[in-house]
C-alpha cells in the first residue's frame, strides 16, 4: 500500500489550521517537532556511540526544529554544535538560540571544520517551504552533505530536494541521499525517492484533522514522539 503523503501547499495549510482553528502556537508545534527529531536521533544512535552532533539550521521553521532538537540533545547527553548562518527574523529563533547559548552549546561559522569532527549531522536547513535553486550561503553546505560519509538525519526533507519531485537532477544536492529522515506530521511526496530509515514525528494531529488532509496518524506507542516506518 502506498504511503499517504501531503504536498507543500497542504502542509502549509495544515500548519495554519493548527494555529488558527486548532489554537496551537508556533512555539508549541516547533517544540514538539524538535523533541521528535531528538528522539529519532537517540533511536538512531545514542550519545554513548555518537556524542558529537552537528545541527545545521536554515532561516525558517525547519531550522527552528533543529534549534529545539539541539536543546533536547544536550539534555539527552550529546554534545551538539550549531551551524546557523542565516537567522530568520522571528523573535522565536532568537529565544531558541539564547537557550542554547546559556547551555554553552557552541555556534560555528566553519561548517566544514565542524563536519569533520562530527559523528552525526542533523539537516534542519530547509523543509516544506523550500523551492527553486539553493541560494547562498547554502550551496557549499548542501554539497558537503551530499559528499560526506558522516551519517545524516534530515528533518522533514533532505534539504534542496523538491518537496513534490524529490532529488534535484543538477546542483549541489544532486547526489544527496541522507541515511535517515523524520517526516513531521505526514510524509511529503519526496519520500518516494528516499532510501534510508524513515521516522514520523509531530504527535499533535487529531484523527479528524488527519482525515481532512488525507493522511494517517501513525501508531505512536506509549510516550514515544516518533514511529519508524518502512520506506
Ligand atoms: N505541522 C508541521 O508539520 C510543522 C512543521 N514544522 C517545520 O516547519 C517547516 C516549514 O517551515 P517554514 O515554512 O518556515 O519554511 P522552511 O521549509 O523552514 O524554509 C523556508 C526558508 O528557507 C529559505 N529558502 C527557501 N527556498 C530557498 C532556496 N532555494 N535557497 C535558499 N533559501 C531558501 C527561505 O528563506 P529566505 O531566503 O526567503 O530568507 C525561507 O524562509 C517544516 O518542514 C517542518 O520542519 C514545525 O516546526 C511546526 C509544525
Ligand atoms: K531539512
Amino acid at each position: 500500500m502506498a504511503l499517504k503523503t501531503i504536498g507543500p501547499k497542504a502542509a502549509a495549510a495544515l500548519d495554519e489550521e493548527l494555529m488558527s482553528t486548532g489554537s496551537f502556537s508556533v512555539y508549541q508545534l516547533i517544540e514538539l517537532a524538535g523533541l521528535a527529531v531528538a528522539q529519532a536521533m537517540f533511536k538512531l544512535s545514542p550519545p554513548s556511540q555518537s556524542p558529537n552532533i552537528l545541527v545545521a539550521c536554515g532561516p525558517g521553521n525547519n531550522g527552528g526544529d533543529g534549534l529545539v532538537a539541539a536543546r533536547h540533545l544536550h539534555y539527552f547527553g550529546y554534545k551538539p554544535t550549531m551551524y546557523y548562518p542565516k537567522q530568520g527574523k522571528n523573535e522565536l529563533y532568537q529565544r531558541l538560540r539564547t537557550q542554547l547559548e546559556q547551555l554553552k552549546v557552541p555556534f560555528t561559522d566553519d561548517f566544514h571544520a565542524a563536519l569533520s569532527k562530527s559523528d552525526w549531522v542533523i539537516d534542519g536547513i530547509f523543509g516544506f517551504s523550500f523551492s527553486g535553486e539553493v541560494r547562498e550561503p547554502f550551496p557549499a553546505v548542501i554539497k558537503a552533505l551530499a559528499e560526506s560519509k558522516i551519517p545524516i538525519l534530515a528533518v522533514d526533507a533532505p534539504s534542496s530536494w523538491n518537496i513534490e519531485e524529490g532529488p534535484p537532477s543538477d546542483g549541489p544536492g544532486k547526489d544527496y541521499q541522507p541515511g535517515a529522515l523524520i517526516s513531521l506530521t505526514a510524509p511529503k511526496p519526496l519520500v518516494k525517492w528516499f532510501k534510508g530509515r524513515h521516522f514520523i514525528g509531530g504527535r499533535f494531529i487529531a484523527q479528524e484533522v488527519a482525515e481532512k488532509y488525507g493522511f494517517d496518524v501513525p501508531p505512536y506507542q506509549g510516550s514515544d514522539q516518533i514511529v519508524e516506518i518502512d520506506t
